[in-house]
């Protein structure tokens, strides 16, 4: 099959779909894969690593997008890539449909199949390609918190651990999933006192077993969730309702409760955001204030430590990029349920139903237009 790998174009946007490792993967079972040029570099991947994996380097996205049958990427496509998909192609990468009705819209007007790396799932029906980009997003969330509460950039002036003698920041963690106990872990290693909420007793429980009496977990009712977040110094927003746009726990009343220089980090921001003040921001300009608390909601977290993330991503998708290759889109998806949990869209169709409802297309099931 011809694969293909453009560069990444969102703002400060530098992981790329394929390492040079899998590219020597899908090279080695006869696929054709051709690389933009300088796609890897901000990873650390020259062009001579992927010739040397067997890729051929072109010159453009528009190359790539012309000649791939499959596209790898990391990010959604953004306007000039959208205009650039086909029918009878697939895209494989990160869409997150729901909060975007006018990518939804160009996606479905393509043609293409476009499966979406947060939604394949797994045996334990977990999220395996969405999990290393939570992992990392969930360390970071921490420092970029720590940062935020700096006193020059708008925060309170609040160190995380405090100091002997003075108390340590109180961080709450608004879901406990794959970034929440990310965050959990990098807030208790700096000292800090630290609050998770969730819904699901299973999650509450597990955190309570590995941390004891270093964290307070809390059930997620309205009003745990005002007492806690009212008091907190950070809040991590990491509530995920797979393929949905994220529920909005955060109002603005508690947001103009909380205390002058808090900070949220809104990591749900790509699923639209948690907290009803949010909008997504960009590395270029991470920040803005809503009633004197600072709010940090970048889309693409992992993007500026791309050399890790690129790693991790590939270590999770190489083995899906490998059947979609190897065996062709539709035949892959009809074998394994959960690939064919990725698909969004295809043949003009929405087949995902949270992003149907969210974006108002009809949800036309995958398995009537893969068939057995
Ligand atoms: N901004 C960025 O750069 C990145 C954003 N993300 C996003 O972070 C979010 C979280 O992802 P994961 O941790 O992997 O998801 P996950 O599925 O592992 O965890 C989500 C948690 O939210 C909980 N939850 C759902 N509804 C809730 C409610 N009403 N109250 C309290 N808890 C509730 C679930 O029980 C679950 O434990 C997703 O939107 C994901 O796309 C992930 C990576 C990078
Ligand atoms: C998951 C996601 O949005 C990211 O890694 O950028
Ligand atoms: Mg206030």
């Amino acid at each position: 099959m011809k694969v293909g790998v453009p560069r990444e174009i969102k703002n400060h946007e530098y992981r790329v779909g394929m390492t040079p490792a899998s590219v020597h993967e899908l090279y080695s079972h006869g696929h054709d894969v051709c690389v933009q040029q300088g796609a890897g570099a901000p990873s650390g991947f020259s062009d001579d690593d992927y010739r040397q994996a067997g890729a051929r380097i072109v010159d453009s996205a528009e190359d790539v997008f012309e000649q791939a049958e499959l596209v790898v990427k990391v990010k959604e496509p953004q306007p000039a890539e959208r205009a650039l998909l086909r029918e009878g192609q697939t895209l494989f990468t990160y869409l997150h449909l729901a909060p975007d009705q006018a990518q939804t819209d160009d996606l479905v007007a393509s043609g293409a199949t476009c499966i979406a790396y947060e939604t394949v799932t797994d045996r334990a029906g977990h999220l395996p390609l969405l999990a290393p980009m939570s992992e990392v997003a969930g360390r970071m969330s921490i420092q970029a918190g720590a940062h935020c509460l700096e006193k020059y950039l708008g925060g309170r002036g609040v160190l995380l651990g405090g100091v002997p003698g003075v108390s340590p920041a109180r961080v709450t963690v608004v879901g406990g999933g794959v970034v929440g106990q990310n965050a959990v872990a990098m807030a208790i290693g700096l000292g800090a006192h630290v609050t998770v909420i969730d819904r699901s007793m299973d999650v509450l429980r597990q955190l309570d077993h590995h941390y004891g009496n270093r964290i307070t977990t809390l059930f997620s009712t309205a009003h745990a969730l005002d007492e806690a977040i009212v008091g907190s110094d950070l809040v991590i927003g990491s509530v995920l309702i797979p393929g949905a746009s994220a529920p909005k726990l955060i109002t603005r009343d508690m947001i103009r409760r909380m205390p002058e220089g808090s900070v949220i980090v809104d990591v749900a921001i790509d699923q639209g955001g948690c907290a009803e003040t949010s909008k997504p921001t960009t590395h270029d300009n991470p920040t803005y204030v809503v009633d004197g608390v600072v709010h940090y909601c970048v889309a693409n977290m992992p993007g500026a430590v791309a050399r890790t993330s690129t790693l991790a991503l590939n270590n999770a998708t190489l083995p899906f990029i490998a059947a979609l290759a190897n065996k062709g889109a539709e035949q892959a998806m009809r074998e394994d349920p959960h690939l064919m949990a990725g698909l969004n869209v295809m043949a003009g169709k929405v087949t995902y139903r949270e992003v149907a409802e969210a974006t108002g297309y009809p949800y036309t099931d995958p398995e009537s237009l893969l068939g057995s």
